[in-house]
C-alpha cells in the first residue's frame, strides 16, 4: 500500500519547506492549546507540542504518517511565542535587539496505526543588530510579525537584521527539512521499508 503523509500544520512556511523534501502530502492542521507548562523549557515545550499536533491529527488519518512541528524563540530563559498584541510584539523585538537568542523547532513523525513515532529538536542561535524604535515601529506596520514566534520572520525583512546566525535557517522558519529526512529514513529502516 502506498503511504500517505499528512502535515499537521496551518503554517504556509512549513508547507513550502516540506514540499522541498519531494513527498506528496496533504495538510490538516491541529488545533491545540500551545501554552507552556510552568517551568517547561523551550526544548521540552516544542518537543511536547510537535508530538501532540501529530498525534491529534493522526486520529483523523489512521493510515497515514503524520508530520508535526513547533517553533518558539527563547531569550534569557523566556519563551517567546506568537505575539498576542502590538505591545507584546514590540516588547519581544525590543528585547531581541542587539542580543543573542535561540530558536527551537521540534519535528515529530507519528504513525497512528503502530502508535509509535519519533520527535527531535533542533536549535539555531541568532544575534540581531541593534534595532531602533523606528525600525521596530516600521516593522510592526507590516504583516510579518503576527503569526510568527518572536514576532519576526527571518525569511522576510527581519533577515536584514541578522548580525550572526549559527545553525540551520530552516529551523528558524519552522521546519528543518534535514531533520524531516533523517526521521523518515529512521522510520523506514525500523519498518524495513
Ligand atoms: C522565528 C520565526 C518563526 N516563524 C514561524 C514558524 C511557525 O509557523 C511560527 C511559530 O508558530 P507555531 O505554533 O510553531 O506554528 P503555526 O501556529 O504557524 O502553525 P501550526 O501550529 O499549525 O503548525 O512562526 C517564521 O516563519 N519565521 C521566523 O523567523
Amino acid at each position: 500500500m502506498a503511504r500517505c503523509y499528512v502535515l499537521a500544520s496551518s503554517s504556509p512556511r512549513r508547507r513550502e519547506l516540506l514540499a522541498k523534501v519531494g513527498l506528496s502530502f496533504i495538510v490538516d492542521a491541529a488545533d491545540i492549546d500551545e501554552t507552556a507548562r510552568s517551568s517547561e523549557t523551550p526544548h521540552d515545550l516544542v518537543r511536547r507540542l510537535a508530538a501532540q499536533k501529530a498525534i491529534v491529527v493522526g486520529t483523523r488519518h489512521p493510515q497515514c504518517l503524520i508530520i508535526g512541528s513547533d517553533t518558539v524563540v527563547a531569550y534569557q530563559g523566556r519563551i517567546f511565542g506568537k505575539p498576542r498584541s502590538m505591545a507584546h510584539a514590540q516588547d519581544m523585538l525590543r528585547q531581541l535587539s542587539d542580543h543573542r537568542h535561540q530558536v527551537f523547532t521540534a519535528v515529530a513523525i507519528w504513525d497512528p496505526l503502530w502508535q509509535r513515532g519519533y520527535v527531535q529538536v533542533d536549535c539555531t542561535a541568532i544575534t540581531f543588530h541593534a534595532l531602533s524604535s523606528s525600525d521596530i515601529d516600521a516593522y510592526l506596520g507590516t504583516e510579518e510579525p503576527w503569526d510568527k514566534a518572536g514576532a519576526y520572520a527571518i525569511q522576510g525583512r527581519a533577515g536584514e537584521w541578522i548580525k550572526e546566525l549559527t545553525g540551520d535557517v530552516e529551523t528558524v522558519i519552522g521546519l528543518p527539512t534535514r531533520l524531516v529526512k533523517k526521521l523518515l529514513s529512521h522510520w523506514d529502516k525500523e519498518r524495513g521499508v
